[in-house]
């Protein structure tokens, strides 16, 4: 390959309309030679631009369903579409280099410099090297690397949270249609994960990937899943609904159960106070504390505990929109059998 010549495989994104494709599988199986059935049938869309999060007890099939999708694993029955296209007619090989994969402990190449291995697949794509170069450094510096102070060091250089960004920036660095993480930040302590997850929320506001993540942590689901996906032995789909939802609203015993007795306390932080939970404000409201619309139920709550009042004056754009009382804010906690 001429690795000095320009290819038009990856066009460079363009701010208005960063390029993501929707991933849709249809009636999706897998069954592995040994005759395991690790996913049935499974249907379901992820929205280009979305991330949708795969939950579920081990060994239910969600990194054979993620690995369906880049075709590491070749289903044995159904459909999965990238945008329009089916990837089974697709080579696999240009497949992954299209779609960023991310996974536990990040499998960076050891003996490769951090910015060598953010390039790997530009370089593949056969880009100039001044352009890899460029976009490597820029890649690291989105995911809040210096490329000065980073890029020549070596994976074993780098903490546990830095070669996770590196695996992060490397994935996206030939500008994939499609981001897969499979459990990205399971290796990295509680502290450390939060605020990646933190970085992660910002990065992807940027971004807009489409992205599909498996993790084992529920609340790293709600934190980061604009819907998420909740998956029974087999691939079962038992419930794919806004984290809100699959908190407030289990549609199923074992969503319920899988999403336990703290899930009054996970739905508060994700659901927003809105219009239609207030009574109307006050004529003088002056003295009750506050906080915008659109805020948590949790954060209204705090706010009620931390002034001592059993109800908030909500505002929208600095003006009162309404009150909002106790009960109302507990209501999302509640709304569950
Ligand atoms: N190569 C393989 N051959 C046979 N069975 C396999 C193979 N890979 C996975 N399986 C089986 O398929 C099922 C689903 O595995 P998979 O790794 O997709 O689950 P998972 O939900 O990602 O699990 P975990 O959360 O533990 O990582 C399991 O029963 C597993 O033992």
């Amino acid at each position: 390959m001429d690795v000095t010549s320009e290819t038009p495989i990856s066009a460079e994104p363009d701010g208005a309309h960063p390029r993501a494709a929707s991933i849709t599988l249809e009636g999706v199986g897998k069954r592995y030679p040994d005759g395991t059935e690790a996913v049935r049938e499974l249907s379901l869309e992820v929205r280009a631009g979305e991330l949708t999060v795969l939950i579920g007890p081990s060994g239910c099939g969600k990194s054979t369903v993620l690995r369906m999708i880049n075709r590491l694993v070749e289903p044995t029955g159904g459909r999965i579409l990238l945008g329009d296209e089916d990837v089974t007619r697709v080579d696999p090989v240009a497949l992954r280099r299209r779609i960023g994969y991310v996974i536990q402990n990040v499998g960076l190449f050891p003996h490769q410099t951090v910015l060598a291995n953010v390039g790997t697949v530009p370089r593949l794509l056969g880009w100039s090297r001044d352009r890899v170069r460029r976009r490597s450094a820029e890649l690291l510096e989105l995911v809040g690397l210096d490329p000065k102070q980073f890029g020549r060091r070596y994976p074993h250089e780098l903490s546990g949270g830095q070669r996770q960004r590196v695996g992060v920036a490397r994935a996206l660095a030939a500008d994939p249609v499609v981001l897969l993480m499979d459990e990205p930040f399971s290796a990295v302590d509680p502290i450390v994960r939060t605020r990646l997850q933190e970085e992660f929320l910002r990065l992807q506001a940027d971004v807009r990937k489409t992205i599909v993540l498996v993790t084992h942590d529920l609340d790293e689901a709600v934190r980061l899943g604009d819907r998420i996906a909740v998956l029974s032995e087999g691939g079962r789909l038992e419930q794919y609904d806004s984290p809100a939802a699959v908190l407030g609203a289990p549609a199923s015993g074992f969503v319920r159960q899988f999403v336990g007795a703290d899930r009054g306390i996970r739905a508060l932080a994700v659901t927003p106070v809105t219009a239609e939970a207030l009574d109307p404000a006050p004529a003088d409201p002056a003295g009750l504390p506050e906080v915008a619309l659109g805020s948590s139920a949790y954060d209204a709550l705090a706010v009620m505990l931390t002034s001592g009042a059993d109800r908030v004056l909500v505002t929208a754009g600095g003006r009162p929109a309404g009150l909002l009382t106790r009960e109302r804010a507990l209501a999302p906690a509640q709304r569950q059998g």
